[in-house]
């Protein structure tokens, strides 16, 4: 059980108070019982010396026979109870028994007959009121009296004792009345002391309550509740530092709050606790510009993507989910991935998305699709999902004022709330990524462009200076082998010089066309120079691209060209080499197309010559 600071104050002093009535106690006592005791000591020692003059008088002066009537005016002194006088053995021997109250009595008596020392003490104990004194007589020759003279005894020796009684009563009746004053004083003032502290304690005590009570509301994010200030002391001071403290944490958070809200354009989650929503929102935020560097660092648009994935499954821990892309035709929706795989087949929506992206409702419309309430909003998410008890929420990335892809949460019916809270910083990651993507696809199809021939659409020299190695590495691994056709149109310059420049373009076009079709789609078809092509077949010999070029060849050959009005036919001559077995480097396989495609041209044209060893008549090294 946890004590009160005012209850353990007030029991502190309650007991330093106790304790100091029990010492004022205990040492009043003892003081005052020292001083009854050295009181009648003197007072028995006193009367002692008095019935011993009174004594050795009345034997000096005949009337020792009277010492009983003597003794008994003693006794009736104030203060003395009784007085007896004990013969010691000597004087006995010499003079007789004595009275019959002259006899020893008591052990006291013997002992100091027999030590010739006094004994004083309190007859029954500590608090007794009677005192008893039994003082010895030494036989002297010294002093006034010479007690040799009459007592046939040794010097030194004890001739008897007087026993007094005496009443400490009245010494006893002070000191208690005494401890009873000073007893009650003490108390007097510890009940004083006590409520006085009480009261000093108070402002102290409640205000500790309220504070304690403010913090405990603290520790919730609640920093609404304020203390009052009950005075101008140094406890109204912590009061007001504390009330002015929450105010400041509450509009510093409610600030933090609106940036936050205005970042993420939306008002942050909030469970009552606004310290934690805050910081937790803060530190989403963080997250989300740690996102932003990363993926503008990123290489590509899939990189992209794939950070994107990463987020949705670590942060916010959706494992079902789809991105999609609209391509760059704006038509079709393409599949970036399910379930945080790249390129996975459709899982949860229909196939039609990706035929017609307006399919999908979040391309349409451009707005969050809301599947998680109703998830007939859109016809396009999968029935079986929907039959399965699948929810959904779809996120658009706008990009340039259009929907550039869409990020899909497939969610269960326990998610639901857990994803309309995330929905704001998910699409603060979104916003963040929307630009990056887009810049991204901008540099790709730029640099698509530099690696395309503008006229024909074909690849250039460009893209197979930086794709060679990869043709070559694929060969490898595969083991297999390629052929290059490298191709050229006979006599285009009479086309030129005959039909105009404008002619012999729309020729070239067409050619790239009928190269484009005779080929597979995993060919490789580039315009290499002017009116000069290569044709890339990759896992093919030089037999098979041998009859592919022929086949062209002939195609080329059947085909009329429109030049102006006219129709007219045109033939293409070409070599055929083969990597690896003509030549290990890609680049001398090329020259040795190119020596073969020279050949056919020496040869008469419109023919197809296979490169042999001989073709290469040139020192030239590559
Ligand atoms: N219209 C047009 N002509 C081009 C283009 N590129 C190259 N040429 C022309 O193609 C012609 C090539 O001529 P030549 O190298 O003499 O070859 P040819 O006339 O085809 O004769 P052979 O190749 O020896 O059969 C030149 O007149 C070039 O100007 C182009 O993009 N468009």
């Amino acid at each position: 059980m946890m004590l009160k600071l005012q209850t353990k104050t007030l029991l502190a002093l309650a007991s330093v108070m106790l304790v100091l009535i029990l010492v004022i106690t205990l040492a009043s006592l003892a003081s005052f019982r020292d001083f009854s005791i050295r009181a009648a000591t003197e007072q028995t020692r006193t009367a002692a010396e008095m019935i011993r003059v009174a004594l050795t008088e009345s034997m000096l002066n005949g009337t020792i026979h009277e010492r009983d009537s003597l003794l008994n005016r003693i006794a009736q002194i104030d203060g003395l109870d009784e007085a007896r006088v004990i013969r010691g053995p000597l004087v006995q021997q010499q003079f007789g028994d004595g009275l019959t109250i002259e006899g020893t009595t008591d052990t006291t008596d013997y002992q100091v007959l027999n030590t010739g020392k006094a004994i004083y003490t309190l007859m029954g104990g500590y608090l007794s009121a009677e005192f008893r004194a039994t003082v010895p007589y030494i036989a002297s020759s010294q002093g006034d009296v010479n007690c040799l003279n009459c007592h046939a005894v040794p010097e030194g020796s004890v001739l008897g004792a007087v026993t007094l009684t005496a009443s400490v009563k009245h010494m006893r009746t002070a000191a208690l009345l005494t401890i009873v004053v000073l007893v009650g004083a003490t108390a007097l003032f510890s009940v004083i002391s006590l409520l006085f502290l009480r009261r000093l304690l108070q402002p102290l005590v409640t205000t500790a309550n309220e504070i304690e009570q403010a913090v405990r509301q603290a520790k919730t994010g609640d920093f609404s509740v304020r203390v009052e200030q009950r005075s101008n002391d140094e406890i109204g001071a912590i009061a007001r530092h504390f009330n002015s403290l929450s105010e400041g944490i509450t509009t510093k958070l409610s600030e933090i709050r609106h940036n936050v809200a205005h970042l993420i354009q939306s008002q942050p989650m909030a469970n009552g606790d606004l310290l934690a929503d805050t910081a937790n929102t803060v530190s989403g935020l963080v997250k989300v510009s740690q996102f932003k560097q990363a993926i503008e660092e990123d290489e590509t648009s899939e990189e992209v993507y794939q950070r994107i994935c990463e987020v949705i499954q670590h942060e916010f821990n959706f494992t079902s989910n789809s991105i999609y892309e609209v391509d760059e035709t704006k038509k079709q929706l393409n599949v970036i991935s399910v379930n945080n795989i790249a390129q996975a087949p459709l899982e949860w929506c229909n196939r039609d998305i990706t035929e017609k992206c307006t399919a999908c409702r979040a391309v349409r419309t451009g707005h969050c699709i809301n599947g998680t309430e109703n998830t007939l909003i859109c016809r396009s998410f999968s029935n079986e999902a929907r039959q399965n008890g699948k929810f959904y929420l779809c996120l658009p990335v706008i990009q340039s004022g259009g929907v550039g892809s869409v990020i899909q949460l497939v969610l269960e019916a326990k998610d639901l709330k857990r994803a309309m809270d995330a929905k704001p910083l998910i699409e603060s990651y979104l916003r963040e990524a929307a630009p990056v993507l887009q810049a991204k696809s901008l540099m790709a199809s730029l640099r698509e462009s530099t690696l395309n021939d503008a006229m024909t659409g074909l690849r250039n020299r460009r893209f197979l200076e930086e794709y060679s190695d990869t043709l070559v590495n694929q060969c490898k691994r595969r083991g297999t082998s390629m052929t290059l056709i490298m191709m050229d149109l006979d006599y285009f310059k009479k086309v030129n010089d005959t039909y105009g420049h404008d002619v012999g373009d729309s020729i070239l076009i067409d050619l790239a066309n009928i190269l484009k079709a005779h080929v597979r789609e995993s060919d490789l078809v580039i315009r290499y120079g002017g009116e000069e092509f290569l044709i890339i077949l990759p896992d093919t010999n030089s037999e098979d691209g041998f009859l592919v070029a022929e086949k062209i060849r002939k195609a080329v050959e059947e085909h009329q060209f429109q030049a102006g009005s006219v129709l007219i036919n045109k033939t293409i001559s070409a070599g055929v080499a083969d990597y690896p077995s003509d030549g290990q480097a890609f680049w001398q396989v090329l020259k040795y197309a190119d020596v073969s495609l020279y050949a056919a041209k020496d040869a008469g044209r419109n023919q197809v010559v296979r490169f042999t060893p001989e073709l290469w008549i040139s020192e030239e090294k590559y």
